[in-house]
């Protein structure tokens, strides 16, 4: 398995006002080629710092740092058009539309996708004669992926890409980029959506004060496959009734004969979800 970018001890600090915040401090990190990785953390963990070291933005302070087999401090133009950046909340207050805005970009990359292959891509061919001024906040959003991956990235950063989309435009955002993974890119995704990464991702790291708490799929993180059930059912006396488990099979089994195997008012069996377990591990008691 090639891997896509190779981070070791890493580290950053930003001193503001003679106080000193190690915004970074000590993450390893390997995002396989093709793989969609999830960067999880609660706002001021070091994601951005992160991401935006191997974007080439930040200088790191210490580590060693590889993103398509070069160090993003002294890549140049060529390594360049290898990646693909959606940051968040861009503002562009030209006056160009959706199709002149895309072939004007297309133009800085050799091999760039065509404004109606692109716009077909992120659902905005019925907006491409509109000003980028009079498109919708998720519309907006779409346009900022579809400059992204203009230049057919191998490796594509997205920042919080569906904050403000509207349920619909989200699976459909789901779809674009599992589309792009099928294609055979790259993504680094951070979001603060667990049912987005959940959805989306093939491997999660939790981040949490600068350090990586754990690296794991979505459905084994925290222990999760291997933790307690819930067995929930509605008491005859209307008691609403919560039981963990190991054996939830034993225990239906069980229940079903208290209830002469009629239906169990209410039943529901059910895993700790990955927000349950990523609460747990940034520190957050159960609700
Ligand atoms: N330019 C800067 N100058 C000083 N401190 C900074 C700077 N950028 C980030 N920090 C600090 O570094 C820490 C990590 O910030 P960072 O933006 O990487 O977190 P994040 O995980 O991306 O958060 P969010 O989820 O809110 O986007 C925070 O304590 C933040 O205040």
């Amino acid at each position: 398995m090639t891997q896509a970018v190779q981070v070791s001890g890493l580290r950053k600090t930003y001193t503001t006002k003679k106080v000193t915040t190690a915004a970074v401090d000590g993450v390893d990190l390997s995002i396989n080629t093709g793989e969609i990785f999830a960067l999880l953390g609660p706002n001021g963990a070091g994601k951005s710092t992160t991401v935006e070291i191997l974007e080439g933005y930040r200088h790191r302070d210490a580590g060693e740092v590889s993103v398509l087999g070069e160090d993003p401090q002294t890549a140049g133009t060529r390594w360049r058009e290898r990646i693909g950046i959606v940051l968040q909340n861009t503002k562009d207050l030209s006056l160009l539309t959706v199709r002149e805005s895309l072939r004007t970009f297309s133009y800085y990359y050799p091999n760039a996708r065509g404004a109606d292959e692109l716009m077909e891509l992120v659902g905005l061919s019925g907006k491409a004669d509109a000003k980028l001024t009079a498109l919708s906040g998720g519309q907006r959003r779409r346009m900022d992926v579809a400059l992204g991956i203009i230049g057919r990235p191998e490796l594509l950063f997205l920042d919080e890409p569906t904050t403000g989309f509207d349920p619909e435009a989200r699976r459909q955002f789901w779809d674009l980029i599992r589309q792009l993974r099928a294609d055979g890119t790259t993504i680094l995704l951070t979001t603060h959506y667990l049912d987005e990464a959940e959805a989306l991702a093939d491997r999660v790291g939790v981040i949490n004060a600068g350090k990586v708490i754990e690296v794991n799929t979505p459905d084994r993180l925290g222990g999760r496959h291997g933790a307690e059930a819930t067995v929930r059912y509605r008491d005859p006396s209307g008691e609403l009734v919560s039981i963990g488990t190991n054996t939830p099979t034993e225990t239906v089994r069980e229940l079903m004969q208290r209830f002469d195997n009629a239906e169990i008012p209410e039943l529901t069996v059910a895993r700790p979800s990955l927000e349950d377990v990523y609460l747990k591990m940034i520190g957050v008691p159960a609700a």
